[in-house]
């Protein structure tokens, strides 16, 4: 079995695997007469194949225990998917690259600060929502239409966090 353990979520590292969206390292400009800052374009969003369309969600989760126990990653080859916490809820992160096999040497974990979420690039492997100590809502921006969107990979893996 593979064990990770979490590291602290960076844009630099997850750059491989899609978006850290964090107000505090993007930039924004003014609008509404300099009522609002508007932080712009943070994360790509990919809307691929047929009638697709983005889709805006609300997850509510229950949290997870550590140490994690993941026997899978998904990804979701047609589209991007995006997680915010609404407030403040740190949650673990556990990617690979796209591709139709993962290589265990290639699979990283994060742990965010909860001032972060993530936009998984479409195609990225990734665990599902995994929100820990409390309940968490999160706005989640991903992809609807036609096609399969959501492909299994088995791959056992325990999470760690110190
Ligand atoms: N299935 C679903 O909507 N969510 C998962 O893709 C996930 O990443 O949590
Ligand atoms: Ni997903």
């Amino acid at each position: 079995m593979l064990e990770l353990k979490v590291q602290p979520l960076t844009p630099e590292a997850f750059a491989p695997f899609g978006d850290v969206i964090d107000t505090r390292t993007a930039d924004y400009f003014p609008i509404n007469a300099g009522r609002t800052r508007r932080y712009h374009d943070l994360a790509k969003v990919e809307t691929l194949g047929e009638n697709a369309r983005a889709l805006i969600n609300i997850f509510v989760s229950q949290p997870i225990e550590m140490p994690l126990a993941l026997d899978f990653l998904e990804c979701h080859p047609l589209g991007s998917q995006a997680f915010m916490p609404l407030h403040e809820e740190r949650f673990v992160v556990v990617v690979a690259p796209k591709g139709e096999t993962i290589d265990s040497q290639d699979v990283r974990a994060f742990v965010t600060d909860g001032h972060q979420g993530v936009n998984y690039h479409a195609g990225t492997w990734h665990a599902i929502q995994s929100v820990l100590e409390r309940e968490g809502r999160f706005l989640v921006v991903d992809r609807g239409g036609e096609g399969n969107n959501c492909l299994e990979y088995p791959l056992a893996i325990k999470v760690v966090i110190d």
